[in-house]
């Protein structure tokens, strides 16, 4: 039996002194071997369910930079894709969705979740188990029900989530129900993911950072404790990332009662401040800024070396703030990696 992988004993509470590296948004746009490889193989949808593709999009990052951690390829919105509200990319102005202007849209949904239909997720997982370099760890992954839902009602990227914000406003209940139907199907999902062979978890609540506290406690908090609680029952075993954007100020409490292993912090928070207010037995993942990863030089040198100073002694994931930037330079992460791995 091999040593456990890096990024699973830094989940489980450990503490090394050079810790595990992946970026989020790691397998796209910015690698030239992912934009050939997407030329080639239809829309952004077919790419996500076409397992072969997929798969070796998703070891793409991890041949040419050697991370930590492989991040399967696919995305957040193949959940309402699957729930029948069809979803599309336009290059250059992210997704599309047939929007959800009032309670009674939400009847074209399919009544409950068929994970069934995210097959080729399944299958693509399989196939990079069987590629994963022994010390790599592969994460899963969904998007939260807040910020699913948000693109859901939008219909479309927006910079504030202001329509969603407005529909549970105005339809608490019907919006709940929303999020109760979107709790079920990350918990199937997520399931059929461990199944298939991930070794880790991360949930993704990119917009949580738009909520004032009653609705953050609603509509961020409360689904993903009940997400993460059934998932602690049905797979105890496998860790689970919370990347809370936005969270700011609830981080410490997040510690306390989500019951992830984890939590990932956004480009704004300090890192002094994580490593002290936020309680030791969860591991902190973060938090470089993406454009100082673009800017490169003494700019990504110094950033670098405080945060590895902050978390040192403490479980750490280091990762960006949020997903690397199609603008990055390809030299810049290989600097960044070998930074981390041979400083001092
Ligand atoms: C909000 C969100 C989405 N998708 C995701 C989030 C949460 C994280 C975040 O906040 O960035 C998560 C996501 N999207 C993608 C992954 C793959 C794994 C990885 O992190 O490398 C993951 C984990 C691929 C992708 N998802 C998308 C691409 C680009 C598609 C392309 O043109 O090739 C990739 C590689 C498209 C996408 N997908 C989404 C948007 C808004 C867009 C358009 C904007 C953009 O292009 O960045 C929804």
């Amino acid at each position: 039996m091999g040593e456990e992988k890096p990024l699973i004993a830094v989940l489980r509470g450990e503490a090394l002194p050079v810790p595990p590296v992946w970026l989020m948004r790691q397998a796209g746009r910015f690698l030239p071997e992912y934009r050939e490889l997407r030329a080639h193989a239809g829309s952004f949808l077919d790419t996500c369910y076409n397992p072969e593709i997929a798969a070796r999009i998703t070891l793409q990052p991890i041949e040419r930079f050697g991370f930590d951690a492989a991040i399967l390829f696919s995305d957040i919105l193949v959940v309402p894709d699957a729930l029948g509200q069809k979803v599309s990319f336009e290059s250059g102005h992210g997704p599309k969705l047939e929007p959800i202007g009032e309670p009674k849209d939400l009847e074209r949904l399919a009544p409950v979740f068929d994970a069934d239909r995210l097959a080729p997720v399944y299958e693509t997982i399989a196939r990079v188990k069987r590629e994963l370099p022994e010390r790599v760890a592969f994460i899963g992954f969904c998007g939260a029900p807040w910020t699913v839902a948000s693109y859901m009602i939008a219909g479309e990227g927006t910079p504030d989530q202001a329509p969603a914000r407005l529909f549970a406003y105005r339809h608490p209940e019907a919006f709940g129900r929303l999020i109760d139907r979107l709790v079920d199907a990350s918990i199937a999902y997520l399931t059929r993911q461990i199944d298939a062979g991930v070794e880790a978890l991360q949930i993704f609540d990119s917009w949580a950072g738009v909520l004032p506290p009653q609705e953050f406690e609603r509509w961020v908090v409360s689904p993903l404790q009940r997400i993460i609680a059934e998932l602690k029952q049905r797979r105890p075993a496998v860790p689970i990332i919370a990347f809370v954007r936005g969270a700011g100020p609830h981080l410490p409490d997040l510690a306390q009662r989500l019951g992830a292993d984890a939590l990932g912090l956004d480009t704004f928070v300090p890192p002094q401040w994580a490593a002290r207010e936020v309680s030791g037995g969860v591991a902190l993942q973060g938090n470089l800024d993406p454009l100082a990863l673009v800017a490169g030089g003494e700019a990504l040198d110094r950033q670098t070396d405080a945060i590895l100073e902050a978390f040192a002694g403490r479980p750490h994931i280091f990762n960006l703030g949020h997903g690397v930037l199609p603008e990055t330079p390809l030299d810049h992460v290989a600097r960044l990696v070998d930074r981390i791995r041979n400083r001092g």
